[in-house]
């Protein structure tokens, strides 16, 4: 990562409006996404109920929608909460966990892409399978390289008109037309479940900031990576990684 990607401006700006984020996420990752978004400054709220998530998605600043544990019923309630916030304008966010492997997640997401999600981040199988252009990975985790997803990744922005963001070694953040790149971070962030589904909820956190939406997701990036370094270098494994993730991006800013 080159060092005004870290872009402490906007991390300023995220801390100091601290976006209220509806997460409509999967169950293993609740508490982890949670403690990100608080980590970061933010103020996260899970509400999954049909009729409080329509309620919730308009107040809120940005919703996340992610598909890791997806059931029928929950769908019904992500439907109802995207059409609520993009009633009333607010940015929501997908996260199509284990899209391709998967059929009825696969359908469910293609067919809420219509709903103008203003991101969508995944790992490189997730998106070249949400582009059409792969069948997926090994359950939520990738089988393919951030870079060999890029291509897929600019046409689905093009395609859909959000920002896409795949994840992996390297970051890419793209509209379509600019492509910004993230790098640093540590393998380590893999060896903990929830660092992807949590950084989309900080992407949905920071479509909420006003500002050009490709620079500021592209410093939300950054800061997960700066966190994942830093976290790495302190830890012994991933139950001390874990913990020095959350302190990291607490102090982020502080000593950089
Ligand atoms: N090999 C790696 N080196 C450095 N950072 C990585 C690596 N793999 C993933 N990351 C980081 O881990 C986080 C989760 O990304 P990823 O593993 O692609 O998502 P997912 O959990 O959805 O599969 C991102 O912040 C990404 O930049
Ligand atoms: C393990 C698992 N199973 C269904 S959702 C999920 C969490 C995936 O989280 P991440 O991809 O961010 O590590």
């Amino acid at each position: 990562m080159q060092p005004d990607l870290l872009n402490l401006h906007a991390l300023h700006h995220f801390r100091t409006r601290s976006p209220l984020t509806h997460c409509m996420t999967n169950d293993v990752v609740q508490t982890f996404t949670a403690n990100v978004l608080l980590a970061l400054g933010a103020s996260p709220a899970m509400v999954i109920e049909a009729e409080e998530a329509e309620q919730f998605s308009a107040v809120a600043d940005a919703l996340l929608i992610n598909v890791g544990t997806l059931t029928a019923s929950r769908a019904q309630a992500m439907r109802r909460a995207i059409e609520s916030a993009v009633a009333v304008g607010k940015p929501w966010v997908l996260d199509p966990v284990a899209v391709g492997a998967l059929g009825y997640r696969t359908r469910f997401c293609q067919q809420i892409l219509v709903l103008k999600p203003a991101a969508i981040r995944g790992n490189a199988s997730e998106i070249l399978a949400l582009a059409g252009m792969s069948a997926g990975g090994r359950g939520v985790d990738t089988t393919d390289t951030a870079a060999s997803a890029l291509p897929a990744a600019q046409a689905l922005a093009r395609q859909t008109k959000a920002i896409v963001v795949v994840t992996g070694e390297v970051d890419y953040v793209t509209d379509g037309l600019r492509t910004q790149t993230v790098t640093g971070g540590d393998p380590m962030m893999t060896r903990v479940v929830g660092t992807g589904c949590a950084l989309s909820a900080v992407v949905a956190a920071s479509c909420s900031l006003p500002g050009d939406r490709l620079e500021t997701i592209a410093a939300a990036c950054g800061w997960m990576k700066r966190a994942g370094t830093l976290a790495a270098a302190q830890s012994r494994g991933p139950g001390s990684f874990a913990t020095a993730f959350l302190d990291a991006l607490w102090e982020l800013g502080a000593q950089q």
